[in-house]
Formats: structure tokens, C-alpha cells, sequence
């Protein structure tokens, strides 16, 4: 298991065109680990399966080192031969058509950590969590350069999700100006693409996050 607490922090998702070969992707994710991550999603739309293959497996040896768990995006299949070859820390995230979160459960098992894509809905979530996720993901909030099509949440909806007891993911647009803000708002976990992968030092950008996350939780605990 990971040694790490994945609940809350700094979520990144890697991006085959910002990081387009196998040297970029292992570089950038390996400094943004180094900064400090909660969790990494491998996330590649392509259908070459020996490159996913070679570079889930890559990110995975990765991940176990920094203790992360590696999350992929997508395929079920992909997860259990990667389980299968020893990476049990590796977990899925599933949107509302990428298959069965209930299927998923029964064959990863009770420990894997699984999250759905929720929108900007709350029945999704309420689906989600009867059929045992681990996370709820909720977006886009802010203008998103990686998926701007993604139907659009408010930030209030983060506070009402809270009732699921469930690590809420904010995803869509977060960056260092607007991490703090969907904190705030209840989001333990911020995902997110191009803040982490689209600069020149993903290793800078996961600290400064985590730093905006520190003095956060700081001033509030000054208030209490
Ligand atoms: C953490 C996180 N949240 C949401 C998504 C989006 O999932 P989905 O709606 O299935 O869209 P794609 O990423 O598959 O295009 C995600 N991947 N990760
Ligand atoms: C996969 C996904 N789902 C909703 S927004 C998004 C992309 C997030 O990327 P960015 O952080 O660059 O907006
Ligand atoms: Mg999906």
C-alpha cells in the first residue's frame, strides 16, 4: 500500500500531447512526484495499447518508489494486468461511460482505490457511492485548456457532495490561482492537467500548490 495519505492534496492527470513521448512523460511525472503529489492519473484517449502498456507500467514502478498510488483512466483491463504483475496500488477512475463502477469493485476488490467522474451532479455521486467508489470527481469549475467541453459545476455543489463521506475531487482549470478557492469550497483533492504538465517544472508548480494548500489550512485552523 501506498505510504503516503492519497485523501487529500495535489491530483495530477498526464496529457499524451503535453507530454508526448515516453522520456517527457516519465520526466515530468517523476519531478512532479518530487514536488509532492497525493495522486497520478495516467490518462492517454489513444488506442496504441503497447505504448499505454509501456508507460502505464513505467509510471507505476515510478509511483511505487515515491509511494503514490498511480490512477488510470479508463480501462479496467489495463489496471488488472498491471495488479496482476505486482503494482497493487495501481486503482481506475471511471466517467458515466466508461463501463460498470459496480463491476469494477467486484473484480479489484475491496482495497483498490476507484473514482467516478461526477459532473456537476449529485445522484451521479449518490450512484457512485452505493456502488463503492473511493473518490467523487466533480468539474470543470474553471475554464479548462485540456477538456473545455466538459459540462460546467459550481463550486457550492462541493459542500452539498460532502454529505457522501467520500474524498471530493475538483477538476477543470484549477491552477495556483484558484486552488485555494476550490479548497475552500470542500474539494480535499485538486486534479488537474495543465497547471502540473503545461509549464517548464512541474516539480515548482505540485510545491507552490501544496504551499497554497498549507497557508490555507493554516488560516483557517487561526480562525477556529
Ligand atoms: C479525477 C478525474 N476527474 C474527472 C475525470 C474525467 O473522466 P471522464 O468524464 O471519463 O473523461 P475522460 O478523462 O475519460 O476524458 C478524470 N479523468 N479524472
Ligand atoms: C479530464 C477532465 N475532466 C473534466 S475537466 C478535465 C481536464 C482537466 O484538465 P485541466 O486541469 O488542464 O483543466
Ligand atoms: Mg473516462
Amino acid at each position: 500500500m501506498s505510504a503516503n495519505d492519497w485523501t487529500r492534496g495535489i491530483y495530477a492527470i498526464t496529457d499524451a500531447v503535453l507530454l508526448p513521448d515516453d522520456a517527457q512523460l516519465l520526466g515530468a511525472c517523476e519531478a512532479a512526484l518530487r514536488g509532492g503529489l497525493a495522486l497520478l492519473q495516467y490518462r492517454d484517449k489513444s488506442t496504441d495499447d503497447v505504448r499505454r502498456w509501456r508507460q502505464a507500467r513505467a509510471l507505476a514502478a515510478l509511483c511505487t518508489e515515491h509511494g503514490v498510488p498511480l490512477i488510470v483512466n479508463d480501462d479496467l483491463a489495463l489496471v488488472r494486468r498491471l495488479r496482476v504483475e505486482g503494482f497493487n496500488d495501481v486503482g481506475l477512475h471511471l466517467g458515466q461511460r466508461d463501463g460498470s463502477l459496480r463491476e469494477a469493485r467486484e473484480r479489484l476488490g475491496p482495497d483498490a482505490i476507484i473514482g467516478a467522474t461526477c459532473h456537476a451532479r449529485l445522484d451521479f455521486a449518490a450512484r457512485a457511492a452505493a456502488d463503492g467508489a473511493s473518490y467523487l470527481a466533480f468539474g470543470r469549475f474553471f475554464v479548462s485548456r485540456t477538456k473545455p467541453e466538459a459540462p460546467p459545476a459550481s463550486l457550492e455543489l462541493l459542500a452539498r457532495a460532502g454529505r457522501f463521506g467520500l474524498p471530493r475531487v475538483a477538476i477543470g482549470g484549477i491552477d495556483s490561482d484558484n486552488a485555494s478557492t476550490a479548497h475552500a469550497a470542500g474539494a480535499e483533492l485538486l486534479a488537474m492537467v495543465h497547471a502540473v504538465f503545461g509549464g517548464k517544472d512541474p516539480e515548482a508548480c505540485v510545491r507552490e500548490l501544496n504551499l497554497c494548500l498549507k497557508r490555507h489550512a493554516a488560516k483557517f485552523i487561526h480562525r477556529i
